[in-house]
């Protein structure tokens, strides 16, 4: 099978889908490997690390598009690439459709067979492919907010852990999932305090008992999250519904009664954002002021820190890839109940077919 690589074109998007040892492991297997030119650039591959391992470096992404059966990405297609969305391909990415009526339209009407890494499921319900991600941007959200709460980067001027004599800040975080519980250990790492919210009272018991107390739990509902987030220096947003839109959680009348210079960065913004006034940034103009809060909504966080980023994803992706690449799309998801959830959109001989499940989520 054709295995193709493009170099990612979002903004400030460094990672790369797949790293030379992934390249490695499909040429040993049989498969060809065609990397667009400096796709592994922004990570620390070369061109000559992919071509060392049998890979082949092709210097336009239309060349890969064109002929790759399998065709692997971080991000979702953008406009500059629908037009080299085809039939007779299966794209592996991540694709966020429920945020972006655009994206959805783009790849259901160009007959892919889609699959996003998003929506895979692991054989206990987990979300491998979303968790090292949002490991990354879970610890990224309090490295970015802390930033932003410093004067020179628009926010109160608070610094997070405090000193002696001096209250630290107040940081509260709002889902207990796997973005929310790494924001809450950066910032308990930091010196914060830390308040953590979440409807899942059994996932509240699991934190609780992971930060020894030294985080306050408590069970979400609106009462609690006005109360929450109106006593915050700042305030992370990693809910998830998983396939669906992110709830609106804090309208703009409560954004308006929050502390002035408070920092929002909502990680859920790839489905949406959890703040009514939430709307998607790029690491080149990630904030803007809503009132006197500052907004930070960048939606390809781990984009920034590739070097992790990269490993990170690619460790989780690349037995999934091997057996995309081995078995074709309908076998590896006959075999594997969780990747066949991942798939959004398939070819069949009467054109794409969306899957009813994001149908309903796209809003
Ligand atoms: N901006 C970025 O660069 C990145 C964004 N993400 C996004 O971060 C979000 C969170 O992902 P994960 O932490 O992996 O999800 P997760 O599934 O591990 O955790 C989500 C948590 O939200 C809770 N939740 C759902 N509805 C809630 C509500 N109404 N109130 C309170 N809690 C609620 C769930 O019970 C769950 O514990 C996703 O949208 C994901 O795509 C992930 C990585 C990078
Ligand atoms: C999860 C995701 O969208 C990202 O890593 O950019
Ligand atoms: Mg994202």
């Amino acid at each position: 099978m054709f295995v193709g690589v493009p170099r990612e074109v979002k903004d400030h998007e460094y990672r790369v889908a797949l790293t030379p040892a992934g390249a490695h492991e499909l040429v040993a297997r049989g498969h060809d490997v065609v990397v667009e030119t400096d796709a592994g650039i922004g990570s620390g591959f070369s061109d000559a690390a992919y071509r060392a391992v049998g890979a082949r470096t092709v210097p336009t992404a239309e060349a890969v598009w064109r002929r790759a059966d399998l065709l692997l990405k971080v991000k979702e297609p953008i406009a500059q690439e629908y037009s080299l969305l085809r039939p007779d391909q299966v794209l592996f990415t991540y694709l966020h459709l429920a945020a972006s009526q655009a994206c959805t339209d783009a790849v259901m009407n160009s007959g892919t067979t889609a699959i996003a890494y998003e929506n895979v499921r692991g054989a206990d319900g987990s979300l491998p492919l979303l968790a090292p991600m949002s490991e990354v941007a879970g610890k990224l959200a309090v490295q970015a907010g802390a930033y932003h709460l410093m004067a020179a980067g628009g926010g109160a001027g608070v610094l997070l852990g405090g000193v002696p004599g001096v209250r630290p800040a107040h940081v509260v975080v709002i889902g207990a999932g796997v973005s929310g519980t790494n924001a809450a250990a950066v910032a308990v790492g930091m010196g914060a305090r830390v308040t953590i919210l979440d409807l899942n009272i059994a996932r509240l018991r699991e934190v609780d008992a992971q930060f020894g107390g030294r985080v306050t739990t408590v069970t979400s509902n609106k009462f609690e999250l006005e109360r929450a987030v109106l006593d915050a220096d700042m305030v992370i947003g990693a809910v998830l519904v998983p396939g669906a839109k992110a709830p609106k959680l804090v309208s703009n009348s409560v954004v308006a009664r929050m502390k002035p210079g408070a920092v929002v960065v909502d990680v859920a913004i790839d489905q949406g954002g959890c703040f009514e006034a939430s709307r998607p940034t790029t690491h080149s103009d990630p904030t803007y002021r809503v009132g006197n809060v500052v907004f930070y909504c960048v939606a390809n966080m781990p984009g920034a820190v590739p070097h992790t980023s990269t490993y990170a994803l690619t460790n989780a992706t690349l037995p999934y890839v091997i057996a995309l690449a081995d078995k074709g799309w309908r076998k590896a998801c006959a075999a594997d109940p969780g990747l066949a959830l991942g798939l959004v959109t398939q070819s069949d001989a009467r054109g794409t077919r969306k899957r009813s499940r994001d149908v309903a989520s796209v809003g």
